[in-house]
């Protein structure tokens, strides 16, 4: 293992300082901390029950005997850069797409967003853990995710909701975490070279070398990843936003029924449609569109999901099938599928977009929403078809959100509006599809 910069100091460690595919070997970066710090490794003699490897007692490293490990994790990025880290959760090796996310909080809901199947999620805000988990905020029932990257792991937990820690919950799970890391040059090296695959290693036997060769050889483009999240056989849902929580005016006269593609679908989505009356049967995501039409559904719902929408093409084929022929609504990979149906092109972007602080312009009002986003792929407008209208645009680099196609009584968009976690502004677009549908019925 290559021994850090000489020079290590804030600004080296910044990736036009330290590229290491200019260096052309493998460059190692200590935990930001180097050591114990106020709260910080407290924690450690909390921890030591849970992790496996982690004890209190000293612990030579680099021949100075300190009473706490520097490190006991590695995440190694395929551009050959090594980052030390403190492990959380469970250990073990593993690798995974590095994204980050740029949420404050709503942890619990992104670690069981299917769509995150296959990518380690760095959040890059620093404090991470202080709410605990709790029964309520799941969006699946499991975490597909590769890992959670993040900077500081709060050392206590205070929510009224909470009933387990982050790290007990990952623990249960069996999914990875790592914390003292610095997450924010991870992130700056992330946005200047594009998302990065990495291995995530608690195991000293491996060598740094192994673990890049492994993160080199790994693919995530053109693989189907919704096959592993789908669910096994259709299941109606009707379970709406509790009405402490709900926050939409009025109540649902009218009732829709709606079959929802399950390409990784996230509950919240459920709920909201359900809130605004919809009675839902969701099918998993090779069902035959032949078997959803003779349901004679008021409209069809296209969901959210992992991976790469190229990768899919029995998807794009039973969207083809479905739309024009009942009103459909599409959210992030439902809306790529759209695209791709409608003879469009999908194309990765440099790291996507995920946070709940995107932006995004509605073009035919001009009315601007802060929305949750989680994709690493768009649809190219250029490639639509004539009558095939952009309604929305991520304002942060003018990418496509958001599709109508009146003509096929078509609405899509690439970000989420159920939000969870996020802001509720773009909530409303669900009217719209119930708009449609009502229409449809006249
Ligand atoms: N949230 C989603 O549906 C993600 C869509 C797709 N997997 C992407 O990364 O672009």
């Amino acid at each position: 293992m290559a021994a850090p910069p000489a020079t290590a100091s804030a600004s080296s460690w910044c990736p036009s300082a330290v590229n290491p595919r200019a260096a052309a070997s493998l460059v190692v970066h200590a935990p930001p901390s180097g050591g114990p710090r106020r709260g910080g490794d407290r924690f450690l003699g909390v921890r030591a029950k849970a992790v496996s490897g982690v004890q209190s007692g000293a612990v030579v490293d680099d021949g100075v005997q300190r009473p706490w490990k520097l490190s006991d994790a590695r995440l190694v990025l395929e551009d050959g850069s090594v980052w030390k880290a403190k492990s959380f959760g469970a250990s073990g090796t593993q690798v995974g797409e590095v994204v980050f996310n740029t949420s404050l909080t709503g942890y619990q809901e992104i670690l069981t967003d299917p769509s995150y199947a296959g990518q380690f999620v760095l959040m890059t805000n620093p404090h991470i853990g202080n709410t605990g988990v709790n029964p309520d905020d799941e969006e699946s029932n499991r975490c597909f995710l590769a890992g959670l990257i993040i900077r500081n792991l709060s050392i206590c937990t205070s929510n009224w909701r909470c009933k387990e820690t982050l790290e007990e919950y990952l623990m249960k799970r069996n999914i990875m975490g790592i914390y003292d890391v610095d997450t924010r040059a991870i992130t700056r090296r992330l946005r200047e070279d594009g998302s990065l695959i990495g291995v995530l290693s608690t195991d000293q036997s491996r060598t740094d070398d192994e673990l890049l060769q492994m993160a080199k050889s790994w693919k995530i483009i053109g693989v189907d990843l919704i096959s592993g999240v789908t669910c096994d056989a259709p299941y109606e849902w009707a379970d709406r936003t509790d009405l402490e929580w709900e926050f939409k005016k009025g109540q649902s006269t009218e009732s829709f029924h709606v079959v929802a593609y399950d390409f990784g679908i996230k509950h919240n989505i459920l709920r909201r449609l359900t809130s605004y009356g919809c009675k839902i049967t969701v099918v998993p995501a090779n069902w035959p569109a032949s078997d959803v039409l003779s349901l004679k559904p008021d409209g069809v719902f296209f969901s959210n999901g992992p991976g790469d929408p190229a990768a899919v093409p029995y998807a794009v084929k039973t969207v083809q099938e479905i739309i024009g022929k009942v009103p459909v609504f599409g959210i992030c990979m439902g809306h790529q599928l759209i695209g791709q149906a409608l003879g469009g092109k999908t194309f990765k972007m440099k790291f996507g977009h995920h946070g709940g602080n995107h932006p995004v312009c509605d073009l035919r009002s001009g009315r601007v929403d802060i929305s949750a986003q989680n994709h690493n792929y768009a649809v190219d407008p250029e490639s639509l078809p004539e009558g095939v209208k952009v309604t929305h645009i991520n304002l942060n680099d003018n990418s496509c959100a958001g599709l109508q196609y009146p003509k096929m009584k078509l609405l899509s968009l690439q970000y989420h509006p159920e939000s969870s976690p996020g802001p509720h502004d773009s909530d409303l677009a669900f009217g719209e599809f119930i708009e449609q549908m009502k229409n449809n019925r006249l």
